[in-house]
């Protein structure tokens, strides 16, 4: 199947999600940081798991870990002990270049702020990934305009972020972010830095783009309204993860 308008799913869609592991598996993770008196453990055996087109929110405290489990589940950070599986791929042995694939091809990232490349049109940002990933120009083109369709940007294609509101920058960097149909969307707060209007309609395009597509999330927020609408709300306590 190809991604369509109004799906925005690849080969990779829902279908049969039941049989398949879950996209996310964190199991006993140890994450501990030295300062200057001592050592601060902030994960202490964290557990999570994921299943394909849920929602999860996580709310907590500020400090309490949040960004590093986000950056452990993204391969962005090695855990001191425990493992991390990505669609059901055992990740802490694997090589840098390893992680980094899995990271390119099954992992999306969308962070408070949109970090598109300012002098690229909101086109060329959601191309972008798809061409490191060896897409040719035409297919890569035509997804991100699908993609953008389906943020309800098609208009706005041929923009430059600076010419973009907030929440449309947004609803690109998430078009960039599943650009490559990952089977996991790691959200760090997308919504920390709009007004709550566009943060309701960033999130709804997020929830459809979900629904649709069958990625799982995990969605970092400090928002209890949104938190209240996705599948599962879980939390950090003492360095382990809870469900609220
Ligand atoms: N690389 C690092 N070196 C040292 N300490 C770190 C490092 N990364 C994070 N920390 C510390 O670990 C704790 C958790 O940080 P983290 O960014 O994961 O929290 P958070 O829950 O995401 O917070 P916030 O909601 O404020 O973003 C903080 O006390 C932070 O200072």
């Amino acid at each position: 199947m190809t991604a369509t308008a109004s799906s925005p799913q690849t080969a990779r869609g829902p279908k049969g999600a039941a049989a398949r592991p879950p996209v996310l598996r964190l199991t006993g993770i140890r994450r501990s940081f030295a300062e200057a008196e001592g050592r601060l453990d902030i994960l202490k055996g964290a557990d999570l798991s994921i299943g394909a087109g849920e929602m999860v929110a996580l709310v907590a405290p500020s400090g309490t870990g949040k960004s590093t489990l986000l950056h452990i589940a993204g391969l962005l950070e090695r855990p001191d002990a425990g493992e991390v599986h990505v669609a059901g791929q055992a990740c802490s042995g694997l090589s840098d270049d390893a992680r980094t694939a899995i990271r390119r091809n099954d992992i999306g990232f969308v962070y408070q702020f949109h970090h598109l490349l300012p002098e690229f049109t909101a086109l060329e940002n959601v191309m972008m990934p798809q061409m490191i990933a060896g897409l040719p120009k035409p297919v890569a083109g035509e997804r991100a305009q699908e993609l953008l369709a389906y943020m309800r940007l098609g208009a706005r294609a041929s923009h430059r972020p600076s010419e973009l509101s907030g929440g449309e920058q947004q609803r690109v960097a998430i078009a960039r972010a599943v650009a490559n149909a990952p089977r996991l969307l790691l959200l760090d707060e997308p919504t920390g830095n709009l007004d709550p209007h566009t943060a309701g309609y960033v999130f709804d395009a997020v929830q459809a783009l979900v629904r649709a597509s069958g990625v799982g999330a995990l969605f970092a927020t400090h928002n209890m309204e949104l938190a209240a609408r996705m599948d599962r709300v879980i939390t950090l306590r003492d360095g382990l993860v809870l469900d609220l």
